[in-house]
């Protein structure tokens, strides 16, 4: 008899499986490998930046009590004594109306509490001495770069958890990070589940089709941050299934199958589960597409059921695989980015389960809007292709005209949400 299962709610579900979070774990790389990586610990500035007083132009770095009675009509002369570029340290105490001759980086020389650009002095030889003049005053600390106003040794600056740009690359560059601790990227477990299946280099024949699943999941695995573990097709026979399930438990973290967790006769996974005495956390939620799709606990490794539809698929993972990977790489925010966004089109489609519609987000004069990016049937794949977005559209509605303002989850912005969106 065919088995009734129990939508839960889109959010239950989500919390169901975060409760299980697996733990991340750290590994460090050299600082020329961090970049895309995330942070396993907060950056903690290791000194002062810069941790000197230094040049921000080219000029001459003088006292500034010297210059408190130059102006336009009384022109105050110093002695340049010195002359250093970046990198070098003048040793000269510089004296009254003595300024040293300074380029961008140095180091301030002793006694010196300002620099006067190039672009203001006039200088000159006397007696084959170089001299300099001003025809302006300026106060302590005037074109001076000081000590920590960059970072105060001690502060925390970055936190864990956070991917690494080319921003944070100078930052531990600064710091003295030659090797970078990093989250360890989850190891994720990839099979293909369907007799119907073709390798994309197979030639079509009646009723077969190429696994598509396969190569989008690996894409969106390692969009989230982790490591690819493909582990073939399947073709749809119990004992085959259940071997190649149970062997790969043992090597990965997170183990996805695409296909064969709905209620047809061929659809093994339900019955995998239950064989392997898996905990299954649900195996229905209220919403379209990916209403079967189904998660399971197997002693502490998460198994997620993927539907076998593409769209299914691809939103399963979004909403259920990506915030595990993300909280294994240490992030605070690991569910997708929800915004607010004007829906361009109408969408008049009833909705009795919450309805995540792939669509592509815009910016236009100033405002965030949306429209689908192709046909909204779970078994399409094309829609996918233009898709940096999913449009919710809640359940139990009678669907959205255009000009509505609807929630958006962001497939492409690494900033994320904490849950509840
Ligand atoms: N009587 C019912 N039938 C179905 C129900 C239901 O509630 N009652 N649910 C439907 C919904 S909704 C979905 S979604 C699908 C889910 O099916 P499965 O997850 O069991 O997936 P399969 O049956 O294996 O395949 C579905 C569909 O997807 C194609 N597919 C599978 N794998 C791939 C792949 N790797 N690459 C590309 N395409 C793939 C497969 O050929 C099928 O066409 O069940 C409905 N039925
Ligand atoms: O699970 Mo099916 O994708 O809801 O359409
Ligand atoms: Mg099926």
């Amino acid at each position: 008899m065919l088995e009734r299962r129990k939508p839960i709610q889109v959010g239950e579900a989500v919390q169901r499986i975060m409760e299980h979070q697996l733990p991340g774990a750290t590994e460090l790389v050299s600082i020329n490998e961090s970049f895309g990586r995330f942070l396993s610990e907060d950056i903690i500035a290791t000194s002062d930046v810069p941790h000197f007083d230094r040049a921000p132009y080219d000029g001459f770095a003088v006292r500034s009590v010297d210059t408190s009675v130059a102006s336009q009509s009384n022109p105050v002369e110093f002695e340049v004594v010195d002359h250093i570029g970046a990198g070098a340290v003048s040793t000269k105490v510089v004296g009254q109306n003595q300024a040293v001759r300074i380029m961008t980086g140095a180091m301030m020389p002793e006694g010196t509490d300002a620099v006067v650009m190039f672009e203001v002095a006039q200088d000159y030889q006397k007696d084959g001495k170089p001299f300099m003049s001003i025809k302006r005053s300026f106060k302590k600390g005037d074109n001076v770069s000081f000590t920590g106003e960059d970072a105060k040794q001690g502060e925390i600056l970055v936190n864990k958890g956070t991917l690494i740009n080319p921003g944070i690359q100078a930052m531990l560059a600064t710091f003295g990070y030659k090797r970078v601790p990093v989250a360890k990227k989850p190891l994720v477990g990839l099979f293909a589940t369907g007799t119907e299946l073709l390798e994309v280099e197979e030639e079509l024949v009646p009723g077969k089709i190429r696994n598509s699943n396969s190569h989008m999941i690996a894409a969106q695995i390692e969009r989230a941050g982790g490591i690819v573990h493909y582990l073939g097709k399947l073709p749809d026979e119990f004992n085959t299934c259940f071997e190649a399930v149970k062997n790969a438990l043992n090597e990965v973290d997170v183990l996805i199958t695409t296909g064969g967790v709905s209620v047809g006769d061929f659809d093994y996974l339900p019955a995998i589960y239950e064989k392997l005495g898996a905990e299954v956390f649900f195996n229905k939620v209220a919403m379209r597409p990916g209403s079967v799709t189904t998660v399971a606990n197997n002693n502490g490794k998460i198994l997620f059921g993927l539907s076998g539809n593409p769209s299914a698929c691809y939103v399963g993972f979004e909403l259920f695989a990506r915030p595990i990977i993300r909280r294994m790489l240490f992030s605070e925010k690991p569910h997708l980015r929800r915004e607010k966004a004007v829906l361009e089109v109408d969408f008049l489609k009833a909705n009795p389960f919450t309805r995540f519609v792939r669509s592509s987000v815009f910016i236009e004069d100033g405002r965030l809007k949306v429209a689908p990016s192709g046909l909204d049937k779970s078994n399409i794949i094309m829609s996918l292709s233009g898709a940096n977005s999913l449009t919710i559209l809640p359940g139990g509605t009678r669907g959205f005209t255009a000009g509505s303002e609807v929630a958006v989850l962001l497939l492409e912005d690494q900033t994320g949400s904490e849950w509840p969106w």
